[in-house]
């Protein structure tokens, strides 16, 4: 036990690097990194862990304390291997080496009285043999100067024959057999007292709380073999007279992965959303009806219809077709119910909606790369919500999907799309860094995505106002650094409904400078100016795509002219 504790707590037996000083170590780089996961697994698994973890339960017979002693005191090179294997651990064997029995043991007086005690027993038993052979004469050796030991030579019988049978031919008399008896004496009891020492100092070792080591530098090995259980983790280390067993380890604290949710089918979402809708346009269609059923209709009650259409912002020119339309069909067709009514304003809406257009969404891969959606808009209409429940959207209806956060503007923009995107499972490409380069990081999630093999890339980018002529610009380089390598599929223009005939100024400047191929109308829900969708699709000669109809995240919804048009005039 002494001799494999000498092994595994010398320096050299470690292989660890001797230190003059128990200095720390400069910090290695691992747990310089630990907000990830990667880092926590590594600063749990780290050689300082290890040794914390042996410290914890392990007296100084351990490696660790070993290894600090070696920093206290390099072994020597003239200390022999039997000095160490005599010993208990390295630097205590150097101390036990050069205590108080050695010099005594070694006297002359005491070598002169030696042969007297050849005869007893105690002699020639085994742990008188192993106390006396070469390990200690080799230590005594270490220091006694060549003229004592030629003499001690020429004075002492060898070994055999002073233990063996005892020859009475150096049996100096009485007196110097009780001097080799009480010599022999003495050396056993300081062996006894010297074994009772280090003992205590294991002991001592164990019960005492553990040191704190200093961090040690990245490639220190780890614990040895010995340290390590059966099971390869740090076990328990057993000491003279106590069992410490190793707490049990907690498993590490993963946090629950967020689940990831199912939305809802797009088709049929109009439907499901009418309710909100039609509350909101319950001035356009119930005044339309009213005023169509209500018998024939005079200047007056025509003006009231075309006023009725302009407050819900279907724009002068769609109002006044519209009118013209129902006048013609009512003198036509004359008087009509009121089921008859709603059955013509319904067909008359739906013609200036345009139901032919195609508001099929950019979301299949192209010619081999994934097809590119680039969301653009003035601040707060809605744009990092849209490209969040868009997502949504795409993945129930199974495609890969990839968002890009090229809003670098808005610090928390970012962190909504990403929080939006880990919802269903979607990777969100983003810079690290507040007013990064949008460009930049749009170039990297369209690159990300053709990585991924995926069926769609939704870049948000930053709200501006039409008529800052910086920012336009900045959003003209943001589409021609993406075209650098892949085309742009879909602009999405995302406009606020409730902001009326304001969005149709914004939509013109946009097209303009990023060439709008589809419209999303946001919170359609909380305004009474559905018209909109007629008007800007009039003015832009692009489909409103999608249509945002509340906060909920499956309030997004392909936009549906017929359900639209119900929604108005039921
Ligand atoms: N009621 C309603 N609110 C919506 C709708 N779409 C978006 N919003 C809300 O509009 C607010 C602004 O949405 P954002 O997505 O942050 O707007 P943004 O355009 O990205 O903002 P900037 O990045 O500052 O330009 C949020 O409170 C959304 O919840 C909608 O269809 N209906």
């Amino acid at each position: 036990m002494a001799a494999a504790s000498c092994a595994t707590g010398g320096p050299a037996a470690t292989g660890r690097p001797s230190r003059s000083a128990p200095t720390p170590s400069p910090p290695s780089s691992t747990p310089s990194r630990p907000g990830t996961r990667r880092a926590r697994r590594s600063t749990a698994r780290s050689p300082s862990a290890r040794t914390s973890a042996i410290s914890v339960g392990s007296p100084s017979a351990t490696r660790p304390t070993g290894s600090r002693s070696g920093t206290r005191r390099r072994p020597s090179s003239t200390d022999s291997p039997a000095t160490s294997a005599s010993s208990s651990a390295g630097p205590r064997c150097g101390a036990v080496s050069r205590g108080p029995p050695r010099p005594s043991a070694c006297s002359p007086s005491t070598r002169t009285a030696r042969s007297t005690c050849a005869p007893t027993p105690r002699a020639t038993s085994p742990s008188s043999t192993r106390r006396s052979t070469p390990p200690r004469a080799t230590a005594c050796g270490s220091r006694r100067s060549s003229a004592s030991a030629s003499s001690d030579a020429a004075a002492r019988p060898p070994p055999a024959r002073r233990f063996g049978a005892g020859g009475p031919a150096w049996h100096d008399g009485p007196v110097t057999d009780t001097l080799w008896t009480y010599a022999v004496i003495g050396l056993v009891v300081l062996l006894v007292a010297g074994g009772v020492v280090v003992g205590l100092l294991r002991g001592r070792g164990g019960a005492t709380a553990p040191e704190r080591e200093a961090p040690e530098a990245p490639g220190t090995p780890g614990p040895s073999d010995a340290d390590l259980a059966p099971d390869g983790s740090i076990g328990t280390i057993e000491h003279p007279g106590e069992v410490v067993e190793d707490e049990p380890e907690a498993p590490p604290a993963t946090p629950a992965a967020p689940a990831v949710e199912a939305p809802e089918a797009p088709a049929g979402r109009l439907r499901r959303l009418r309710a909100r809708l039609a509350r909101s346009n319950t001035a356009l269609g119930k005044g339309l009806l009213a005023l169509l059923a209500g018998g024939k209709l005079d200047e007056a009650g025509w003006e009231e219809v075309e006023d009725t259409l302009l407050a819900a912002d279907l724009g002068v020119a769609a109002s006044t077709e519209l009118v013209e339309a129902l006048r013609t069909r009512v003198a036509v067709e004359g008087a009509q119910d009121e089921t008859a009514v709603r059955r013509m304003l319904r067909e008359e809406l739906l013609r200036l909606v345009d139901p032919a257009m195609d508001r099929s969404l950019a979301d299949e891969r192209v010619d081999g790369r994934p097809a590119c959606v680039l969301v653009v808009g003035v601040n707060g209409t809605g744009k990092t919500t849209t490209v969040g429940k868009l997502a949504r959207v795409l993945v129930a209806q199974d495609k890969d999907v990839v968002l890009g956060a090229a809003d670098t503007f808005r610090a928390a923009a970012a962190d909504q799309l990403e929080t939006w995107g880990g919802r269903v499972g979607v990777p969100t490409i983003r810079s690290d860094r507040d007013g990064a380069d949008p460009a930049s990081v749009a170039f990297d999630a369209v690159r990300a995505a053709a990585e991924l093999e995926a069926d769609v890339v939704l870049v948000d980018t930053a709200g501006r106002l039409q008529n800052k002529v910086g920012l336009m610009d900045e959003l003209g380089k943001v589409k021609r650094v993406i075209e650098k390598q892949s085309p742009v599929d879909e602009v999405l223009l995302v406009l606020d409904a409730t902001t009326g005939q304001n969005g149709m100024k914004q939509a013109e400047v946009f097209s303009q400078v990023v060439g709008i191929t589809g419209i999303v109308l946001t919170k359609l829900d909380g305004t009474a100016k559905g018209g909109i969708v007629v008007a800007v699709q009039r003015a832009l000669g692009v489909p409103v795509k999608l249509v945002g109809l509340g906060e909920g995240p499956d309030d997004l919804a392909p936009f549906d002219p017929e359900a639209f048009v119900d929604a108005i005039v039921e």
